[in-house]
């Protein structure tokens, strides 16, 4: 059994994870940078830790600190939260030698996952549909051989890359060549790796992707979709469960496909399968081994905490429930809220004056944000996610604009004002958007 978590990790998440681990009685420890001293889930934690200066190298990512960190506290877990260290095998195993529990998957999955060729190869085995391309890498010598199975327009993309970074389309054997060898020297400099693959571009796609659980002894459950097609630059924006475009009979026959998968896998806590979907067909891109930003508009269509559920699977309780046992209802919509002008998203750090967050049925707000808190500008902008279930879309809408005029942040810039722009447009009213469809949109009103 657990006994005592650092969270490593800051901002709205630390909170989230602190908050499950004090509802199941288990000691929480935060560790911050010199810049989030004054973060409410340092506030709140049984003990903290100063783990050095802001840059996120010399803190956060800061293994040594981290571990050392547990060794003063006696944490025997760790939670990685997202982003960070949170998806790193290297950190998984370190943890692993020192007796510490990774409360997340095995490193071997982690590893697995984050090669995107291997994540590929392994899904197709898994019985998990993918996208046409290449199998396994493709060289400057085989490209256009490859590329003429597949059919233009391509997508090389870099194997140690993944939510968009490392890509490049090539539309005709004419921009083939330079296609992958840019891509490759951009992969080489990013992730200091060349290795690239090939697939089929997909030109009007929605990003539908299916949580998973598994309690590593071959037990996994699906808890749905998530619809996160509304994206700026590979940055998230608005997150729906259920997804506008799938009907329950493609919701539970994507669903089994991966739950069914993990449990060949053997996969131990949380991942997330992420797909492309377009003309009623899936195509798998990649796995997260991670529990993501947007978990909670699955947690409020199923009522199924996922934070509870990965230290559970941790502590080797197994799951808490069958699949049988997950009900849908409703649907929910999250709107993350970022310190960003709302047109130019140019970041906008500062001390926030005023800070009231809106309330009433089916109304959740995640952040460590308050009055008076000065967001520092060393990390991502996120500063709080806001979260509106509805027994219905019309419902959810109906709840969401109400929110949207009620909460108040003052002080700094966000992007509130977006949503509150988009909730009133006809095409998000109908669900009717594709992966492109939010920066056509912004382009447009420039
Ligand atoms: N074969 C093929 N065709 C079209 C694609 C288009 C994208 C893509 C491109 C641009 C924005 C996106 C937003 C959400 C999901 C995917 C995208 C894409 N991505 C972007 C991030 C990473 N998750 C994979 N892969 C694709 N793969
Ligand atoms: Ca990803």
């Amino acid at each position: 059994m657990i006994s005592k978590v650092l969270i490593a990790n800051r901002g709205e998440i630390a909170l989230r994870v602190l908050r499950a681990c004090k509802e199941l009685g288990i000691a929480t420890v935060a560790v911050h940078s010199t810049a989030d001293a004054d973060a409410m889930h340092v506030r709140l934690a049984d003990e903290s830790v100063c783990i050095g200066p802001p840059p996120s190298r010399e803190s956060y990512l800061n293994i040594h600190q981290i571990v050392a960190a547990c060794e003063i506290t006696g944490a025997d877990a760790v939670h990685p939260g997202y982003g960070f260290l949170s998806e790193n095998a290297k950190f998984a195993e370190i943890l692993d030698a020192h007796g510490i529990t990774f409360i997340g998957p095995t490193a071997e999955h982690i590893r697995i996952m984050g090669d995107k060729i291997t994540a590929k190869q392994t899904a197709q085995e898994l019985g998990i549909p993918v996208v046409p391309g290449s199998d396994g890498e493709v060289r400057p010598e085989n490209a256009l051989e490859v590329a003429r199975k597949i059919g233009f327009p391509v997508l090389i993309k870099a194997t140690a890359g993944g939510g968009g970074r490392g890509m490049k389309v090539a539309r005709s054997e004419a921009d083939l060549d330079e296609a992958v060898s840019t891509a490759r020297s951009e992969a080489l400099a990013a992730f200091g790796n060349d290795a690239v693959y090939m697939e089929k571009y997909l030109g009007k796609p929605r990003h539908i992707e299916i949580q998973v659980v598994g309690d590593g002894m071959g037990n996994a459950v699906h808890l749905g979709e998530r619809d996160c097609s509304l994206q700026r630059r590979h940055q998230k924006v608005w997150e729906e469960a259920n997804s506008p475009a799938l009907n329950v009979e493609q919701r539970m026959k994507i669903g089994q496909v991966c739950a069914d998968a993990m449990k060949k896998l053997k996969y131990r806590g949380a991942g997330t399968i992420e797909f492309l979907y377009e003309n009623g067909e899936f195509y798998f891109i990649e796995m997260n081994t991670r529990l993501q930003v947007e978990h909670p508009i699955t947690e409020a269509i199923t009522g199924i905490d996922l934070v509870h559920e990965q230290i559970r699977v941790a502590s080797g309780a197994g799951l808490s429930v069958t699949q049988e046992d997950i009900v849908f209802s409703g649907h929910a919509i999250e709107c993350r809220i970022n310190a960003e002008d709302p047109r130019t998203f140019v970041p906008s750090p500062g001390t926030i004056t005023h800070f009231h967050a809106p309330g009433g049925l089916g109304v959740r707000v995640d952040s460590g944000a308050y009055q008076g808190y000065k967001i520092p500008p060393y990390y991502d902008s996120l500063i709080g996610k806001l979260i509106v279930h509805g027994r219905t879309r019309v419902e959810c809408m109906m709840r969401l604009r109400r929110v949207l005029d009620e909460f108040v942040i003052d002080g700094i810039k966000t992007t509130l004002p977006l949503f509150q722009d988009l909730i009133g447009n006809q095409d998000i009213a109908n669900g009717d958007y594709d992966i492109h469809w939010l920066e056509n949109y912004l382009a447009s009103k420039t």
